[in-house]
């Protein structure tokens, strides 16, 4: 369809309103020349300019590159009739208005002339005023019948644009009678509903709605007061036509927001008698939304309800359970070992895992039950109607039984174990989050007692679990909050009198308990599975402090920071540290990581490898509570450490000099394997007396100072701290 212009339907005034005064030209054909030059006085107005000539040839000569308004022709010309003018103006289609001047008596050539087109008909001789008169009228005529033709044309065009506006609208645009039914439609409706204008025309708008959305339409629009005398605007799914010949399904409706407004009749009465409607398409956002809130309230990885959703059908069974004086069961479910296949296998098969976890979780449940996944590997079920426990109690049997046969995974099958911990509405709890804490609790306790289990809530542990659950959800976002903090506790040489070595001790700057030990936490960490991130935090900020040490000048100091026994359970803990390292651009040697002779003892995850290929990079490698343990010897062939540390609760029992065999042992296998020496929990100069005299030199305690932040630190690299003195 050609786009029709935009004009303006009403035109300017000057544009449609006859005005005599307005300029215009006036042609006079005469061969008498006298006439000629008399006429242009005669009929002179403001506006008007005259040209003329004295024959028929002539006259076309000028009209050929000249329009005129009127041309006043003489009927006897000397080269032809003015008619042949007249012939001449309507084959060229012109526009000109004509009056005949002319001497000839007989009536048949006034109508000969007025046939051809002449607009008046002046006879020779005349009075000025009946030429006049005439020259008014005509040109009073033209001007009415060219504003009409103006207008006409701008009628056409504003009908062609408002049709094409409707017609081609991406909006379903139509009017309804007074019963409802359809009288006119725009095209649109084929393509968004697959139906005929033709199809629709006279049937009930109703007849399109879908059955959900019917009543209210019905109600809406066919109500015994008749269409609605209000615009409203409303949303609605309306039915699409069956597409036989394509065999297409596609969506048996869309959804359209359907804006109408009434119609009123002519007389000004309160009765419409009509509706106009406009319905847009909104399935797509439609679609869009679900999805948004879909997403709001369900797991992507397993598209169970989140936490947030099962906090909210928690909250309903409460609610409809308090009503009828029923009771409710919440679990909540906890993958044993999760975190080792996330760290050993790849999180792809961690999510793999967790997917088949739900699957097996939902077969078991009953319908009403919702299973939902809180993040990570817990998962909580609300089992809304349990006549008693023991019916908890058979579904967390069978969800064990159903977890039992191993899971398929690509690195192989792995036996899934899961904690299960039950709490009950209302014996354990009156709201949602009281529930969801007891049930967690319930579950902490089998995962202390062993795992692979189910427990209902206990009030008598409850306190205790109910601290030590405050503490790891605290600590859960401790980094991202900024909460932890790095102390540095100094190591010195008493040969060389000066820092040779920072030891980096974690400290959490809780926000009510104040700075909280690694004693209190780090455990709490570990269980949680959060270790590791803290881990990566600590090798940051050390490695970066020890950037800034070096390039303040003290380039041979050591850093040592402590691992997990957790962090050798992640496959890639070499390359996490030698990528850190690299980062900062340190010399590997120059950090020292801290492992405990108990890890060396378990070496479940392989930790010789790993601490044999720590070393291979470089790195130095400390046991730090050296002597502690038994067959020490055996594990030093083992494991390539750099260094060992005498523990603390040697250097606190020494009495004189020499009279410690296991530090003078120590001392020796120091020596005898080449490794450096570094005591710890050094607080009296008795102890450093007898250390020194043991053969050994670095030492570290309170004596020399008590672990402290950075910037207290970074003093003792420029004055060694006062007990060396
Ligand atoms: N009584 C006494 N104690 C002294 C003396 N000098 C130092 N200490 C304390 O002894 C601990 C030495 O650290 P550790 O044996 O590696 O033992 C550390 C280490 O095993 C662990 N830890 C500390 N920071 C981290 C960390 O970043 N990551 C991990 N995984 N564990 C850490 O927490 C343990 C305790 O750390 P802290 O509470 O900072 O306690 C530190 C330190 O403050 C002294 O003269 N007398």
């Amino acid at each position: 369809m050609v786009i029709p212009g935009e004009q303006p339907f009403f035109g300017t005034a000057s544009e449609v309103r006859p005005d005599p005064e307005l300029a215009c030209r006036i042609l006079v054909v005469d061969d008498d020349a006298s006439l000629r030059r008399t006429l242009p006085h005669v009929l002179a107005r403001s506006g008007r300019s005259f040209d003329d000539c004295g024959s028929v040839a002539a006259a076309i000569a000028l009209l050929q590159h000249q329009h005129y308004d009127l041309i006043l022709l003489d009927y006897r010309l000397p080269d032809a009739t003015g008619l042949a003018l007249l012939d001449w103006l309507s084959e060229n289609q012109r526009e000109e208005a004509v009056i005949m001047i002319s001497g000839e008596d007989a009536i048949d050539a006034a109508i000969g002339a007025l046939r051809r087109g002449a607009d008046d008909y002046v006879r020779k001789p005349y009075h000025v005023a009946q030429l006049q008169r005439a020259v008014e009228g005509t040109l009073h005529k033209t001007s009415l019948e060219r504003a009409n033709r103006a207008m006409s044309q701008r009628l056409r065009a504003s009908e062609r644009l408002h049709r094409y506006l409707v017609e081609s609208s991406p909006d379903l645009i139509f009017t309804l009678d007074a019963e409802g039914c359809f009288n006119y439609i725009n095209p649109r409706v084929q393509a968004l509903l697959g139906y005929e204008r033709s199809a629709l025309m006279r049937s009930p708008f109703v007849s399109l709605v879908m059955p959900e959305d019917m009543e209210r339409m019905r109600s809406l629009l066919l109500s015994p007061r008749g269409i609605p005398t209000e615009s409203f605007n409303v949303e609605l799914r309306l039915r699409r036509a069956v597409d036989d010949k394509s065999g297409q399904d596609g969506p048996e409706s869309i959804t359209v927001s359907l804006t109408g407004i009434p119609m009123m009749g002519r007389e000004g009465g309160r009765q419409a008698s009509g509706l106009y409607g406009v319905a847009r398409d909104i399935s797509e956002r439609k679609r869009a939304e679900e999805i948004i809130s879909f997403q709001a309230y369900h797991d992507q990885l397993t598209r169970l309800p989140n936490r947030v959703l099962f906090k909210d059908r928690l909250e309903l069974a409460i609610a409809q359970a308090q009503r009828r004086s029923g009771s409710l069961a919440v679990m909540f479910v906890d993958v044993d070992r999760f975190k080792l296949v996330n760290d050993t296998f790849g999180h792809a098969e961690g999510d793999t895992l967790l997917r088949g976890i739900a699957e097996r979780l939902s077969a078991t449940l009953r319908r009403g039950d919702t299973l939902a996944r809180l993040g990570g590997d817990e998962f909580t079920v609300l089992l809304p109607d349990v006549a008693q426990p023991e019916d908890a109690e058979t579904i967390a049997r069978k969800i064990l039984e159903v977890l039992a046969p191993p899971f398929r995974l690509s690195h192989g099958d792995f036996r899934a174990t899961v904690s299960l911990g039950i709490a009950l509405f209302p014996r354990d709890g009156n709201d949602a989050e009281e529930l969801t804490r007891a049930a967690d609790i319930a579950m902490y306790q089998v995962k202390r007692s062993g795992k692979n289990g189910f427990r209902f809530f206990d009030p008598d542990l409850n306190s205790h679990y109910r601290e030590r659950i405050a503490l790891e959800n605290d600590l859960r976002g401790a980094v991202e909050r900024g909460e932890l903090e790095l102390h540095y506790q100094p190591q010195i040489s008493l040969h060389r009198q000066r820092v040779v070595g920072m030891e980096a001790l974690l400290r959490w700057n809780h926000p009510v308990h104040g700075m909280v030990g690694p004693a209190a936490f780090v455990p709490v960490a570990e269980e949680a599975g959060l270790i590791g991130d803290i881990s990566r935090w600590v090798l940051e900020q050390a490695c970066r402090q020890l950037a800034d040490w070096r390039e303040a000048g003290h380039d041979e100091l050591r850093m040592s920071l402590n691992l997990s026994p957790h962090d050798f359970d992640s496959a890639d803990v070499v390359g996490m540290v030698t990528d850190c390292v690299s980062r900062h651009g340190l010399p590997p040697s120059q950090l020292e990581l801290e492992i405990t002779e108990s890890m060396m003892m378990q070496d479940a995850a392989g930790v010789a490898a790993k601490v044999r290929q720590l070393r291979e990079a470089g790195l130095s490698v400390a046991i730090d509570d050296f002597g502690t343990g038994y067959s020490a010897l055996a594990y030093l062939q083992k494991f390539p450490v750099s260094t060992l540390k005498i523990d603390r609760s040697f250097v606190r029992d020494l009495e004189g000099p020499a009279t410690n065999p296991i530090i003078s042992a120590i001392t020796g296998i120091a020596r005898g394997f080449g490794l450096q020496l570094i005591a710890e929990g050094v607080e009296r100069a008795e102890q450093v007396e007898t250390l020194r005299t043991l053969g050994c030199d670095v030492m570290q305690g309170y004596f020399f100072a008590r672990p402290a932040p950075a910037a207290e630190a970074g003093g003792w690299l420029r004055a060694v701290p006062c007990g060396a003195c």
